[in-house]
């Protein structure tokens, strides 16, 4: 492809270590999950977390105790579930605030991204993680805060990651033709579904993801590596 006029990233596996997020971000929505229901379950934002879950379950008379052993076992299953999403992102901006989480963001990705920016690229973040849990790691980031750089976000309220329907609504949203964006990720069930919608895409393999070989994606082991002014095959 031509130079992009956007860049839209996913974060875990990305911009960020999927160990942070599975070994600091999990844990932390896990531990205080129960106790963030009691405290503040009567928040219209988290009854409706509560509310959304027990939907999607199929199981619309489940009580807060059981709607909290519920998004338990989706969280240890890795759910890309909205309303999980969601209230794991409400749990997130507590650490956040009180300095127990620090956003993992790799020197390199916070450096070309600082770099893109100055030059007149776009960035825009497409994750699982809700809207706020994007705001939050990239705003309290070990990097600094590098919510400046970005010019939106999108969550699973836009769609599956999986499906190339939602990488349309992403182009319309932008205002761009899908070949005018890059995508950015580790997972390559994303980057075919993007490829899918017309996007171009990079697939990062910073060692931590088993990328199954023969792709297709180029592929790059960090942000240094990648640069979006050449061509990309
Ligand atoms: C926004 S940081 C937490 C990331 C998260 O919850 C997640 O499920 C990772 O999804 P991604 O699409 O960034 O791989
Ligand atoms: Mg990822």
């Amino acid at each position: 492809m031509s130079a992009p006029v956007a860049i839209v990233t996913d974060i875990e596996g990305t911009t960020s270590s999927i160990a942070f997020v599975r070994d600091v971000l999990f844990p932390f929505a896990r531990r205080h999950l129960a106790e963030y229901v009691a405290t503040h379950g009567q928040r219209s934002s988290v009854r409706q977390c509560l509310s959304d879950a027990r939907t999607l379950a199929g199981e619309p008379a489940l009580d807060d105790v059981g709607t909290v052993a519920l998004l338990q076992r989706w969280l240890g299953e890795d759910r890309k579930a909205t309303p999980l999403k969601t209230l794991q992102g409400l749990i997130w901006a507590d650490g956040y605030a009180r300095g127990e989480l620090k956003g993992h963001v790799y020197a390199d990705a916070a450096r070309a991204l600082r770099e893109w920016s100055e030059r007149g690229l776009r960035l825009y973040v497409y994750s699982s993680g809700s809207v706020a849990a994007q705001k939050l790691i990239f705003g309290y980031s070990v990097e600094g805060d590098l919510t400046p750089l970005f010019s939106g976000y999108f969550d699973t309220t836009t769609g599956p990651k999986l499906e190339a329907a939602s990488y349309t609504k992403i182009a319309q949203a932008l205002a761009l033709p899908p070949g005018d964006i890059l995508f950015l990720s580790d997972n390559v069930a994303e980057l075919d579904a993007a490829r899918r919608a017309g996007f171009g895409t990079a697939c990062l393999d910073r060692g931590e993801a088993s990328i199954p070989p023969g792709h297709g994606h180029p592929t790059f082991h960090d942000f240094t590596s990648l640069d979006p002014f050449a061509r990309v095959p």
